[in-house]
């Protein structure tokens, strides 16, 4: 039984920890937060995570609250096998030092810069790049999005080049000063965005651009992808290869799945943890070949579909399987993912 450390428990880091809960190869020793927040008071008293305090100067707000804490994040570290690093982009850097002198193995997320691990990790596509490595990086959830998808595709299209255009959810659920709430904008306003850059580092020798935008919606990513291939290939053989792919679901537009809402209502459906819906769905009707090009639309709920990508992380740098399906295998039962 491994020990996991989750620092940072927000969007990503509080759905980590539920899933390393949920395996039974792995536990969580801690949790940490900065703030004595809703977050923080529900881990301890409804998930019964020990709780640790990235600044240690805050730790009389917690006793204020009557939020009981465990230490501090550098305590946390001392019993953890591994720590996911879940705190935003400017922090993680930070932390690198701090787990290096612990001796702790750690995996950021897709916030930070592939330079910061030099190693970066999809399960499908490199996982044994990361296999008793010390440090890696889970890539974004638009790039897993891509990655799974173009990694499903390659190895019976033979991608000659990718272009894709991304819809970018404005912001999270609960980010409530975060925007646009009336307006379309090209995020980043040049091209390429960090997306086609993001899936090179997991899928090596792939010729792909991305341009992105954000749009008023909270929930979902969607993708626009256009593929040039060199094997002449036909439409069914791309959906055949996709519905055998786990972690990627075919949906119908036509069954009442044609937009983002009704993807997540879906998800409702599947009484998921917090409603997530871990799989890429790629829109059945939007996959086409005509001539040596693929189309195809998806979309990427951000919360969740690099949550299992962070559990199998763990186990190929703990060196705890070294079949990448069979951990993929593992973790989709024990999160009951198709
Ligand atoms: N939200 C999303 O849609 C996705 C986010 N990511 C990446 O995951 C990472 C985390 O993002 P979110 O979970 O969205 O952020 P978040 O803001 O929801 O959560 C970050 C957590 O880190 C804590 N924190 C802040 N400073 C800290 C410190 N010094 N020590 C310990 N904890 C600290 C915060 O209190 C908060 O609980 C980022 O790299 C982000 O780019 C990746 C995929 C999707
Ligand atoms: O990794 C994400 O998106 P991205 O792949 O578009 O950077 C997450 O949705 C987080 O994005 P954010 O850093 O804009 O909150």
């Amino acid at each position: 039984m491994k020990s996991v450390a989750i620092n940072g428990y927000g969007t990503i880091g509080k759905r980590v920890a539920d899933a390393v809960a949920a395996q039974d190869d792995m536990k969580v020793i801690g949790v940490s937060k900065t703030r004595p927040n809703y977050e923080a008071r529900t881990a301890v008293e409804e998930k019964g995570y020990d709780l640790y305090i990235g600044i240690p100067e805050r730790a009389n707000q917690f006793k204020e609250a009557g939020i009981e804490i465990a230490g501090t994040v550098e305590d946390m570290i001392q019993e953890a096998d591994v720590v996911v690093d879940c705190t935003p982009g400017t922090i993680g850097p930070q932390n690198l030092e701090m787990y290096k002198k612990a001796g702790v193995k750690a995996i950021y997320q897709g916030g930070e810069d592939h330079e910061l691990t030099g190693l970066s990790f999809n399960a499908i596509s490199n996982y044994d790049d990361s296999y008793g490595k010390d440090y890696t990086r889970v890539v974004s959830c638009n790039t897993t999005g891509l990655t799974r998808t173009l990694s499903t595709i390659d190895p019976i299209a033979d991608i000659k080049k990718v272009r894709a255009v991304m819809v970018r959810r404005g912001s999270d659920p609960s980010e409530v000063k975060k925007g646009p709430i009336n307006s379309i904008v090209p995020n980043p306003p040049k091209v390429p965005s960090h997306h086609g850059p993001d899936v090179k580092t997991v899928m090596e020798g792939i010729d792909v651009t991305t341009m992105a935008l954000l749009v008023p919606t909270t929930l979902m990513h969607q993708h626009n992808i256009m593929v040039e291939i060199n094997n002449e290939i036909e439409t069914q053989e791309i959906i055949d290869a996709l519905e055998k792919r786990s972690r990627v679901l075919v949906v119908d537009a036509g069954e009442g799945l044609g937009s983002t809402a009704e993807l997540m209502e879906y998800a409702k459906e599947l009484g998921r943890n917090r409603n997530d819906l871990y799989e890429i769905p790629v829109w059945r009707e939007s996959i086409n070949v005509v001539g040596n090009e693929l189309y195809y639309m998806q979309a990427v709920h951000q919360e969740s579909d690099v949550v299992p990508e962070n559990i199998d992380a763990i186990r190929a740098l703990l060196e705890m399987e070294s079949d990448n399906e069979k951990s993929i295998a593992k973790t989709n039962k024990a999160m009951g993912i198709l």
